[in-house]
């Protein structure tokens, strides 16, 4: 009796194994198929672009409506299948981010020169807080940005700098003149992240706002996070409604944005539903709210980041994300008009820092375990990128 239990035993676990290897199979099929159809899918958008582009100062009216329309009802199309994607799986939904996300990281070629692929600025660094400032600088270097700027205090300036002969550091925050210092740069800036350890001082977050201002002005993708945060909390109009912001809270930055917003408690037992209002509610912008599961919003859809991460909870990893965001939000925002009939870029671009972090989470885990620091993670930063957008 006893053999022929281990018999029966043993059998039901060959067939479970079996039956796992070939959906396993299946998976993979079925991986490869939906890659190149949305290759396929990408290129012809990319081609019609182009087409577009050319024609549309050569032809005749009508010939350009007629191409017009083609285009749209094509461009329709490859959209309604996106919104389908909201019923399949989180694997597939990330597979699809991850090729927008792929179709902007920029080429490495000989014929640039310094500065093509981001000049980032970091807005933060004070006497209390120098390493978030370099985490976020540092990450938007790593991760292919090629100049990165700190605005920081006076104080802070020669301790970031010393972290790192990399970044350019501008001890400007604190200073009587510093809007119009720091506005001087950025003519020069594709992306600005505001708020790695800023403080919260008064008079830093006057500045700030004032930078905020100057930015929107110039258009500049924006993400804030952090002391940002603090300061959007008080004065939420400084960014509500400006498309080309990112905000970024944690779970106790996002309560204290709800509530302040919403002037009622927060209903924690919806989360998503909470970061949809929350997002309405600052004007459909895109909304990041950091956890176990990264929940990114637009006002109209949630998407659920929820790439492995670890266990490990160090201070710092916000700032990488933002940081990677920053370069992120650039490639994606302004060049890839396609990616506007297929998905809102900043929440691509959202979606692509929160993968990348928790994918260096992860790695830096399984080599340093509970001894993982925000450093570690960052060294991580390279072959996570590789292997999330350049496979
Ligand atoms: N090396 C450096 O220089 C670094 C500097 N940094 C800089 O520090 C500045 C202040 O940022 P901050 O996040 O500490 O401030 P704040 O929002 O007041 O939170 C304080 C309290 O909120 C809670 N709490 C936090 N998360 C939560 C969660 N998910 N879920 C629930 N509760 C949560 C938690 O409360 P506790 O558990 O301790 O009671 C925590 O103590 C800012 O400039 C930032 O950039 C960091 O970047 C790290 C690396
Ligand atoms: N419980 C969790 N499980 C897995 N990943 C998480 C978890 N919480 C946060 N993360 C990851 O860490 C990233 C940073 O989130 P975190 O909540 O640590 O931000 P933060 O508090 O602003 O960080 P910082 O220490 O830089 O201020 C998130 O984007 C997410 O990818």
């Amino acid at each position: 009796m006893e053999k022929l239990m281990e018999q029966f035993l043993e059998q039901s676990a060959q067939a479970e194994e079996s039956f796992y290897r070939v959906e396993e199979q299946r998976l993979q099929v079925e991986d490869r198929r939906r890659e190149t159809e949305h290759a396929r899918e990408l290129h012809m958008l990319q081609m019609l672009a182009q087409m577009f582009a050319g024609i549309s100062s050569a032809r005749p009216v009508k010939s350009v409506l007629f191409f017009y329309v083609k285009t749209l009802l094509f461009v329709s199309s490859v959209f309604e299948r996106y919104n389908s994607l909201g019923s399949s799986s989180h694997r597939a939904m990330d597979e699809e981010v991850f090729s927008l996300v792929k179709s902007v990281v920029p080429p490495l070629t000989s014929k640039k020169h310094k500065g093509q692929d981001g000049r980032i600025g970091i807005i933060g660094g004070c006497q209390d807080y120098t390493g978030a400032p370099y985490f976020a600088a540092i990450s938007a270097l790593k991760v292919g940005a090629d100049l990165s700027h700190v605005f920081c205090t006076k104080d802070a300036a020669t301790v970031i700098k010393s972290y790192s002969p990399e970044l350019i550091v501008h001890p400007v925050l604190d200073s009587p003149n510093a809007v119009e210092e720091i506005e001087k740069w950025l003519p020069r800036l594709h992306s600005l992240v505001v708020g790695p350890g800023l403080g919260r001082e008064d008079s830093l977050l006057k500045t700030t706002k004032e930078v905020i201002e100057r930015s929107k002005a110039r258009d500049i993708p924006i993400v804030i996070d952090a002391d940002g945060l603090w300061l959007v909390t008080q004065q939420p109009s400084v960014i509500q409604g400006y498309q080309k912001g990112i905000l970024t809270p944690n779970f106790m930055e996002f309560t204290r944005l709800f509530e302040a917003l919403h002037h009622e408690p927060l209903n924690s037992s919806d989360h998503s539903r909470s970061v949809m209002q929350l997002s309405g509610a600052m004007g459909n912008l895109t909304l990041v709210l950091k956890g176990e599961q990264d929940l990114i919003s637009d006002g109209s859809k949630v998407y659920s980041c929820s790439v492995e991460g670890s266990g490990r909870r160090c201070g710092g990893q916000g700032d990488l994300l933002s940081g990677s965001m920053g370069v992120l939000a650039h490639w994606l925002l302004p060049q890839h008009i396609l990616a506007q009939y297929l998905m809102n870029p900043s929440v691509v671009a959202a979606f692509g820092a929160c993968s990348l972090t928790r994918q260096c989470n992860s790695q830096a885990f399984q080599r340093h375990g509970r001894s993982t620091t925000t450093s570690d993670m960052i060294q991580e930063i390279g072959p996570a990128f590789r292997k999330l957008f350049e496979t």
